[in-house]
């Protein structure tokens, strides 16, 4: 595989803004996200539930739901403006360039339509060239690539036949199926058993592998960001507020969000900590996005530097240190923190 750190740009998002309009209202969820993935990165997009992930991903696909609407920015995919395709266009796009892997396939696949059809499907829609005769072995092999034992028998079955594991290999399959340039990965071991999250995991890396395909893999996760991702980007309150290489941000975050959201995790092995911190309160409300820093409220820095004004009057920007990574606080690695750590 190539140097991803000199790879080309796959997908470059610029100050993507997303509003819903609701009653009299308008919740901006995603505010200004930038970030770039490269060929063959796996890049991980994390933060708690409602900080922006699915709207960004809904957005990349040309998908928001109304009463949502992208306001500002620019997606391009490759030298694609996104923004510029017709709907039939980007409809065409989904699929062959860019492919979408659900959290649960058990729930996006068809339930009436046999696993070979529905594979099927997908070759007829954008492959229409491929000879119909020849779409049964072209389905036998993707299907068989995935790692789906007995492709021969999972064709005629139907998803609810298959085990959860899998199902979601089929959606994989399905997924990878036209060699897209990004596959975007919405939670997609959230509904599985341990064990069969692993396998998962191993098998969008093997994709990667294989296929030099990157991936954007979603989730609220940071175990699972560390063990597949090259580089994370961390969301709060619709806005990215860090990002850079997994190894340098799990070791030393820079956001303290983003160190709260790592001493959550639990340790794997060894003495069991004094106690597992959750993040207290709550983020903030779209409607009502705060004049500072969004984090501000509940940031255990703040606290231990005296509560400065600054966190609660300026809102910090996205600073790059120049060296691959970018952090949205006013005091990350400043003379006042390492006082305090
Ligand atoms: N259809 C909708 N109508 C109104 N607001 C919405 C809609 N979908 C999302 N939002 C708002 O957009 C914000 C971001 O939500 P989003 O679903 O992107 O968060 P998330 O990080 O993906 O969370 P989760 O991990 O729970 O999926 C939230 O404040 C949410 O309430």
């Amino acid at each position: 595989m190539n140097d991803v750190k000199t790879a080309e740009t796959v997908l470059r998002v610029r100050d993507l803004a997303v509003e819903f309009s609701l009653r009299g209202s308008v919740a901006r969820a995603v505010d200004g996200v930038g970030f770039e993935v490269r060929a063959g990165e796996i890049v991980g997009m994390v933060g708690e539930s409602g900080s922006g992930k699915s709207v960004t991903m809904l957005a990349l696909l040309g998908l928001v739901p109304r009463p949502g609407r992208v306001v500002a920015g620019s997606v391009r995919l490759r030298d694609i403006e996104l923004g510029a395709l017709s709907l039939r266009e980007l409809a065409r796009l989904r699929g062959r360039q860019m492919a979408l892997i659900p959290s649960d396939a058990g729930a996006a696949l068809n339930p009436v339509t046999r696993i070979g059809s529905q594979v099927g499907e997908g070759l007829a829609a954008h492959l229409p060239e491929l000879p119909r005769a020849e779409r049964p072995a072209r389905i036998l092999d993707i299907l068989k690539r995935v790692g789906l034992p007995r492709p021969e028998q999972q064709v005629r079955r139907y998803p609810h036949e298959l085990s959860g594991g899998m199902q979601q290999r089929v959606a994989v399959a399905m997924g990878v199926q036209l060699g897209p340039d990004l596959l975007i990965a919405d939670e997609p071991t959230t509904a599985l058993d341990v064990t069969i999250q692993a396998q998962i995991l191993q098998l969008l890396l093997d994709v990667r592998e294989q296929s030099g395909t990157s991936i954007l893999f979603i989730t609220h996760d940071m175990t699972t960001v560390a063990e597949i991702c090259d580089r994370v980007l961390v969301m709060y309150a619709g806005q990215i507020v860090e990002s850079g290489p997994v190894v340098d941000v799990c070791t030393a975050p820079a956001h303290p969000y983003t160190r709260a959201l790592l001493d959550a995790i639990p340790p794997l092995g060894g003495d069991p900590p004094e106690r597992l911190t959750t993040i207290p309160g709550a983020p903030p409300d779209p409607r009502a996005w705060p004049a500072g820093c969004r984090f501000a409220e509940r940031c255990r820095l703040r606290e231990q530097l005296g509560n400065p004004d600054k966190c609660t009057s300026l809102a910090p920007e996205l600073a790059s240190d120049g060296a691959g990574r970018r952090s949205r606080c006013h005091f990350t690695g400043s003379a006042a923190e390492a006082v305090v750590r």
